[in-house]
């Protein structure tokens, strides 16, 4: 498969408040890829640095080293024209669809103006609206309304539709189902499957849930502490996990069945207190 998006050996450190205190390093030589048409899984519990993953990508964070290619392009090193180029190919969905959509905005307008920014004339725009409301399933009268007006699933169909419009080829999905209850959440993921069998945009799923990504990607990227531990398809990393943190992850995910929450709640007891897991690697 061509690879879209090449980061490679990817290295982010933060600066903390204080005059002393040195920067901490957060991501420690992160290697990924995602093919055109693909969705690469990201998982990792929360301060793995996914979302600094997601943000390099996207070019709001600055590297200390490593790269970040995308369509042969660094990313890293672009030209703030080819940036505005990149801000158009790779687009992102927020967590949060109650705060990621601007609430004195009809959502007509919320989806057109950045293609009026983009030259398309506001007839042109408003029929782009139409047709990209038809692909996340959202009657044509939505335009009218404010974000307000809607469901939070329906609100992250105008946000998915958001990152549609200027017909992006990657778009960095960062926990967009996690703030859905179950069966709206698997609604969106569909979508978002649907979606790219039709367009072939690629994405970098971001979540700290795996039955969310298995759902969604054929392939895994497992992070701990900064450092990604494993990757592979789903299906193996589910059903063989090579690394111990990846068989916490799995056992700490719930399940409906309380005998069987119990079984795994011990297991993942005796595991954690047979392997102190300090460092990944
Ligand atoms: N702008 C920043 N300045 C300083 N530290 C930061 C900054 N952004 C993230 N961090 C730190 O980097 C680490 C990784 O954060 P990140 O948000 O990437 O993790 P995450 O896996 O996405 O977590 P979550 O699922 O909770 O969002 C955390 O320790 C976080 O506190």
């Amino acid at each position: 498969m061509t690879a879209l998006l090449e980061v490679e050996d990817l290295r982010v450190r933060f600066g903390r408040k204080g005059l002393r205190s040195r920067p901490v390093e957060v991501l420690h030589g992160v290697s990924l890829s995602v093919g055109v048409g693909e969705t690469l899984g990201l998982v990792g519990e929360s301060g793995s640095g996914k979302t600094t993953i997601g943000r390099t990508v996207l070019g709001l964070v600055t590297p200390s080293s490593g790269s970040v290619r995308f369509a042969g392009e660094d990313v890293t090193a672009a030209s703030r024209r080819t940036r505005r180029r990149l801000a158009k190919d790779i687009q992102v969905v927020f967590q949060d669809p109650y705060t990621s959509l601007n609430p004195a905005l009809s959502v007509g307008d919320i989806l057109s103006e950045p293609l009026v920014v983009q030259g398309l004339s506001r007839r042109d725009a408003q029929a782009r609206v139409r047709g990209l409301l038809e692909q996340v399933n959202l009657p044509a009268g939505a335009a009218e309304r404010l974000p307000r007006e809607f469901s939070g699933g329906q609100r992250q169909r105008v946000a998915i539709a958001r990152a549609l419009a200027p017909s992006p080829k990657l778009i960095v999905c960062d926990e967009p189902v996690s703030a859905l209850d179950l069966t709206t959440q698997a609604k969106v993921l569909d979508l978002l499957a649907e979606i790219q069998t039709r367009t072939q945009v690629s994405y970098l799923f971001i979540s700290h849930d795996l039955a969310v990504v298995r759902h969604i990607s054929v392939r895994v990227s497992v992070l701990y502490r900064g450092d990604v531990v494993e990757t592979g398809p789903v299906r193996d990393v589910i059903s063989s996990p090579s690394h111990d943190y990846t068989r916490r992850l799995l056992l700490a995910a719930p399940v409906a069945d309380p005998d069987k929450q119990a079984v795994r709640r011990r297991a993942r007891r005796a595991l954690i207190e047979s392997q102190p897991l300090e460092k990944a690697g």
